[in-house]
């Protein structure tokens, strides 16, 4: 429960659309109950005229006919109100989720899967819909109506608003509070399961190719169908609860009705109530009964929205890898990258830079070069401040970056990374996410740098080709150069590139790297790299080994 009032405030901000709908309710709800109330009254009514006894048959008819409409236009307003009210909240909800998601991007890798963000994202926040729409707006309703309920009944027949309150509210509250424990499990595993399930399913889709290949289709159906069943399970436990407790509701009204039927015939018999005015207050208790019908069926659901509550919570509360300082510098001109001392390692147990030392003066070009895992991404992420070193400084321009916005920073470092992605979009939405108000001939150079640009003149629609989710009609050579483009592109005067030429053939990868020096254009470039490199490539070649660096001759 506690992780789901931590949102209260996103239901106090919906606050007037939540009360108007939570009125329209109570109206129809109550419309409800008076009509079957008035129409057994009105039918009672009737029959004992044709036996004799004197009725106005005008009014009750004239109330069926407006109780009717009342219910038809609240119950469709207050769907309209309810639902609108609830998805800007879910909205609200994302966008909030969203943002406190990318300062803590990179997210720890053993922790976080991509299907799993996807889960907390998407189905975790659409369980919450179930608190308003059938948790807190019926019970708040059941509450206005068994009230006012009560209060009738009290008034017209004593000792019948006793019977009522215990069955109305056992059945309204009672039971769903007695369900909520019960289905607490079962929704928890719902939820995890349904994230597995979604796991299991990208994993299945991005590796397709591969587990073809290694005929290891049977070991992806295995987790997909044991997630699958997991999810089954907790499913039909929850319907289960939820079935039991309709049932227990029927029993509940049927339990008071007989209990109201009880004193109302005593008090019929001694000649204080009459027989139609009876009918109607026991039809009109039934009708009641509907809304413990609906919190009950939403009572099974409410478990796994508390779960999702908690899943969500958890991943806005994880503590951002890196965080600005309150009162950040700025940055001074220049382009010039130091690293003094540094010594950095993911895990304690395992350091993977030491004490290491490094100058690059402002345009200098230099390159890191050693074995696989040595450290050389690491030393480009430090420079971007994905990670705080453990010990020693990283400059920029002079600065210690770690006293510097990210946004900043960012804006005069860039990243090609091993991993950088193409983006859903056409080339030049790729390229503008380096820099957004670049015109085309920017572009064309870009690409001309990046030596993609006879590839892009060859399409039909050029630059304005629509490229496919991450970039699947390119192929990973055209993909990494276009990445590179983007980085080109960027006005950041300080280029991290990361293996910026993986994926490209041989002769390719000459003709990018002895390019190097147009393309980056008298920036600050630091490059890691496997590749081979023509003598005046750069200015220095350092060889990072055992934690530290050593110029080489190389
Ligand atoms: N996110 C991470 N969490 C934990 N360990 C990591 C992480 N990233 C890298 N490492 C470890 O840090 C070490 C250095 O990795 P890094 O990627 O910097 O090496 P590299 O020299 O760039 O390798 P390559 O040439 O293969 O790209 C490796 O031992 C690697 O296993």
């Amino acid at each position: 429960m506690k992780a789901l009032l931590s949102f209260a405030p996103f239901f106090v901000r919906r606050g007037g659309a939540f009360l108007m709908a939570l009125g329209l309710a109570v109206v129809t709800l109550a419309a409800g109950a008076g009509l079957l109330g008035v129409s057994g009254w009105f039918l009672t009514g009737a029959a004992l005229t044709s036996a004799g006894v004197a009725f106005n048959l005008f009014g009750p008819s004239a109330l069926v006919r407006g109780l009717s409409f009342v219910r038809i236009v609240s119950r469709y307003g207050e769907k309209l109100v309810g639902h609108d009210a609830t998805l800007r909240l879910l909205a609200d909800l994302r966008g909030w989720q969203f943002r406190r998601l990318i300062p803590r991007v990179p997210l720890d890798g053993r922790t976080w899967r991509r299907g799993d963000l996807v889960s907390r994202l998407t189905a975790d926040i659409d369980a919450l819909d179930t608190v308003f729409l059938s948790a807190l707006g019926p019970i708040a309703t059941a509450l206005a109506v068994g009230a006012a309920m009560i209060v009738v009944l009290a008034w017209c027949l004593p000792g019948a608003g006793l019977v009522y309150g215990l069955g109305f509210f056992g059945a309204a509250l009672g039971l769903p509070a007695v369900l909520i424990v019960a289905a607490r499990t079962p929704g928890e595993t719902a939820m995890a399961a349904s994230a597995d399930l979604r796991m299991a399913v990208l994993d299945g889709i991005e590796g397709h190719t591969d587990l073809r290949a290694l005929g290891a289709t049977g070991w992806a159906r295995e987790g997909f169908t044991a997630a699958s069943a997991r999810l089954q399970r907790a499913r039909t436990r929850q319907a289960t609860i939820g079935a039991l407790g309709n049932a227990l509701v029927q029993a509940l009204a049927g339990v008071t009705l007989v209990g109201l039927l009880w004193i109302g015939l005593e008090a019929h018999h001694a000649g204080s109530l009459d027989g139609p005015v009876l009918v109607g207050l026991l039809l009109a208790s039934l009708g009641s009964f509907e809304i413990a019908l609906s919190i009950v069926r939403s009572a099974g659901r409410l478990g796994a929205a508390q779960a999702a509550a908690r899943r969500v919570k958890a991943l806005s509360a994880t503590a951002p890898a890196v965080q600005d300082v309150a009162n950040p510098l700025p940055l001074p001109c220049g382009n010039s990258v130091s690293f003094e001392n540094v010594c950095f390692g993911y895990d304690p147990r395992r350091p993977v830079l030491e004490d290491l030392s490094l100058h690059v003066a402002s345009g200098e070009r230099i390159a890191l070069i050693g074995s696989s895992g040595s450290g050389k991404s690491t030393i480009l992420s430090l420079l971007l401040r994905l990670a705080d070193t453990k010990a020693g400084t990283v400059r920029v321009a002079g600065e210690n970056i770690a006293d510097v916005a990210q946004d900043e920073l960012h804006r005069r470092v860039a990243l090609l990374s091993q991993d950088t992605p193409v983006f859903l979009g056409t080339i030049r939405d790729n390229l503008l996410i380096g820099k957004p108000d670049a015109d085309t001939p920017e572009c064309w150079r870009a690409l001309t740098a990046a030596r993609l640009d006879a590839f892009v003149r060859g399409l039909p629609e050029g630059l304005d080709t629509w490229l496919g989710e991450a970039g699947r009609t390119l192929s990973a050579g055209q993909a990494r150069r276009l990445c590179l483009a983007r980085v080109l592109l960027s006005s950041a005067s300080v280029i991290a590139l990361d293996e910026p030429t993986s994926g490209l053939d041989p002769e390719t990868e000459r003709d990018f790297m002895s390019d190097l020096s147009v393309a980056t254009g008298g920036r600050t470039v630091l490059l890691a790299t496997h590749a081979g490199l023509a003598p005046g490539m750069v200015d220095r070649v350092y060889r990072l080994e055992a934690g530290r660096l050593a110029l080489s001759e190389s």
